[in-house]
């Protein structure tokens, strides 16, 4: 048995994918009345309509339903995992944790695993992460992804207790990587948005991909990443996915920006609190990182988006 902490898209699908092979899975929500609603619908018609819950899948609004010691998912965004952990920490004590969020703390500069490890000592933190939409593992769509923990035993325990049929895990012990990876790809990804939106073109695009994936790998390995693992599904592989398509959150909003229009403040963005936590943290660490400054600038204000570009371009000329 696991439980999912979250019944938003992510926490529902990977709690759909993983019943599906027959596991008992509880999903806890704080909302009782979403959580009254799943029930009777038996799918989660406000996040991931039209996709029904296997009968392994069971939902509640009380956390200390989770059995002791079972290993929980976390699919809480990442600057709302502090206030879920405060409220309920102690229901998830010694027991693995495996955070299903992208992003950095705004406030501490923190991953989700470091937070994991400051906030609940007793267990032992893991993430989950890599390009996979939601909708695509809920309806069984062939998607794989990164498990990083550093214990290597329950990396691999972990790796078969969550894989599916459709769902493929790759495990690592580099949970520096796969958390930054992930992070770092949906700034870029608002970028590759806000240069689509304003119709400067898919050369550009691509040019943005590539170097924003040098700034990825600067920062993620001046902070101990293994290259390995940004070239892997978490990094490159999640940058892929990300900038490429329109069902992505973080691209689309980048293509509200270029666009020039507004965005509906209630859906998840990650990139936008990690663009300002990881452009902190690089000036913190002397590290360039100019797609991410132009970003951060976008987002305080600055709409003149050819201005940014032509800050971009006319940067000193050097080698690749
Ligand atoms: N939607 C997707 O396709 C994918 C999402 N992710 C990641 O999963 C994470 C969650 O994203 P989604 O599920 O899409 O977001 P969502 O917006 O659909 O759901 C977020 C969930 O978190 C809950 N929540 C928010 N604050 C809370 C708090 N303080 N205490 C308890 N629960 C709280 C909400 O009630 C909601 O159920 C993000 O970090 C995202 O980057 C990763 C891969 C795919
Ligand atoms: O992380 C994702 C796919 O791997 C989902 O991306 P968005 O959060 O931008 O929708």
């Amino acid at each position: 048995m696991i439980a999912v902490c979250g019944s938003g898209a992510f926490g529902t699908a990977l709690a759909i994918s993983i019943a599906a092979k027959g596991t008992k899975v509880l999903m806890w929500s704080r909302d009782a009345e979403h959580v009254a609603e799943m029930a009777t619908a038996r799918e989660n018609t406000r996040r991931l309509p039209g996709l029904p819950f296997p009968d392994t899948l069971q939902v509640t609004a009380d956390i200390n339903d989770i059995p002791v010691g079972i290993p929980v998912l976390l699919s809480i965004p990442m600057q709302k995992l502090r206030d879920m952990i405060g409220a309920h920490g102690a229901a998830l004590e010694s027991r693995p944790l495996v955070a299903c969020c992208k992003g950095v703390e705004l406030t501490s500069g923190l991953g989700p695993t470091s937070l994991l490890s400051e906030l609940i000592p007793s267990a032992t933190p893991a993430i989950l992460t890599g390009p996979s939409f939601a909708a695509d593992i809920a309806r069984g769509l062939p998607t794989a992804v990164t498990l990083a923990c550093a214990d290597a035993d329950l990396c691999k325990d972990l790796q078969e207790q969550l894989t599916t049929p459709t769902l493929r895990l790759y495990r690592t012990t580099d949970t520096t990587g796969a958390e930054l990876g992930g992070a770092l790809k949906n700034v870029i990804a608002i970028a590759a948005g806000t240069v689509m939106g304003a119709g400067l073109g898919e050369s550009a695009r691509a040019a943005i991909m590539t170097r924003g994936y040098a700034e990825m790998q600067r920062m993620a390995l001046a902070l101990g990443a293994r290259p390995e693992t940004l070239a892997g599904l978490s990094g490159f592989g999640d940058l892929t996915l990300t900038c490429t398509s329109a069902q992505s959150r973080n691209y689309s909003f980048g293509l509200s920006l270029g666009r020039g229009e507004g965005f509906d403040g209630s859906i998840t963005v990650e990139g936008a609190a990690t663009a300002r936590a990881v452009l902190k943290r690089a000036s913190d660490m002397q590290i360039d990182m100019p797609i991410t400054s132009a970003v951060v600038a976008l987002l305080e204000g600055h709409h003149d988006l050819r201005d940014l570009m032509d800050r971009l371009l006319s940067r000193p000329l050097k080698e690749e």
